[in-house]
């Protein structure tokens, strides 16, 4: 090879660019809520709990996810992070373009007042028990540059669309505990935020209550085009959502996705298909149940087919005695 050919064969500085940017960092996950890599340690009586341990998720604009897992899987301390009321360790959270690790004290005291509601599980917690409920809706707006009848109105406006407009004048202890949560979500959205997270908001609550205050978020992601991220316990809420996410051990492990197929007469039927979750890096978790049901440990054989790739346990290893002779096979245990 001559040495005008070596030289042809030296990438320039352009292509030697263009190869690192396509080998650096993954893309990254868009949406109106993306974590990556999420961790978060809580120190407590010099003992460390990671409560978060590498989660990623994200959520599309004007989509209602519900999210659900164990107790202790890290639920709350995710919505917690998200709604600006704790801060990361380490990773990446953003919301609606709000970096929430690196965001100030100032600028995250606005961040929750307008862009993010909040519904608690504890009725009692989500509004003042002075305030009537349309002063309750009306509460938050004092933050923002709404005159007064521009409030009223905007309470009544929330408060009608989410079946609780004849509760206006009503204080919290004169509310059913379905009605008090209504009136949560209408405050949650009275400063047209762009997401909504709510925490097991129908936890304290019976089954037909419940549907009610779902149907209520359903609404407001629906007509007020808010992002809603609802944590859940409850199978029959979870599954009144298109996507459930499941968390497990700090880390998003599977998700739900619902959808209407119709099939070859023309019938809809809803149809719900679990999905294993896949990091940026191409990293997932084989659910144990199939792995131990395959015998597979430490090293799988992958191949990549058509429109699928296929996992098999690896062959057990031939056992190498002193002698060099071959043995009885290691169990690659
Ligand atoms: N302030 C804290 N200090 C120390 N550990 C905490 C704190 N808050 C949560 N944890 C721990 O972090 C882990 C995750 O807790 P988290 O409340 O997020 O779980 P969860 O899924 O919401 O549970 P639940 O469904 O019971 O509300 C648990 O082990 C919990 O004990």
């Amino acid at each position: 090879m001559s040495a005008h050919d070596r030289q042809s064969e030296v990438p320039g500085l352009d292509e030697l660019q263009r190869r690192a940017a396509a080998t650096s960092a993954p893309r990254r996950e868009e949406g109106l809520v993306v974590c990556e890599n999420l961790v978060r340690i809580y120190q407590t009586g010099g003992v460390e709990v990671q409560a978060l341990q590498g989660l990623d998720l994200a959520v599309s604009e004007g989509e209602m996810i519900a999210v659900i897992g164990a107790s202790g899987s890290g639920k709350s301390t995710l919505l917690g992070i998200l709604s600006g009321q704790d801060v990361p360790t380490a990773g990446t959270a953003e919301v609606a373009g709000h970096d929430l690790l690196t965001m100030k004290r100032r600028a995250r005291l606005g961040y929750r007042r307008t862009a993010v509601g909040f519904v608690w599980q504890q009725t009692a917690r989500n509004l003042l028990p002075y305030l009537s409920a349309a002063e309750n809706v009306m509460l938050p707006m004092t933050y923002t540059k709404v005159g007064r009848s521009g409030r009223r109105a905007r309470a009544e406006e929330l408060l009608d669309l989410l079946g609780v407009v004849h509760c206006r004048d009503r204080y919290p202890d004169e509310l059913s505990g379905g009605e008090q949560q209504r009136v949560a979500i209408a405050v949650a959205n009275a400063n047209e935020p762009r997401v909504l997270f709510a925490d097991e908001p129908t936890g304290e609550l019976d089954t037909a209550t419940s549907d009610e205050v779902f149907a209520a978020l359903r609404r407001a992601n629906k007509d007020l085009g808010v992002t809603v991220v609802v944590v859940t316990h409850d199978a029959l809420v979870s599954e009144q959502v298109q996507r459930t996410v499941r968390i497990r051990n700090g880390r998003t492990s599977t998700e739900v996705l619902r959808r209407v197929a119709t099939d070859e007469h023309g019938v809809e039927a809803l149809s719900a298909e679990e999905y294993t979750v896949m990091d940026r890096h191409g990293r997932l978790q084989l659910p144990s149940e199939f792995t131990e049901r395959l015998h597979m440990r430490k090293r799988v054989r992958l191949a990549l087919e058509d429109d699928h790739i296929g996992v098999w346990p690896a062959p057990a290893v031939p056992r190498q005695d002193p002698e060099g002779e071959s043995g009885t096979p290691d169990p690659l245990t």
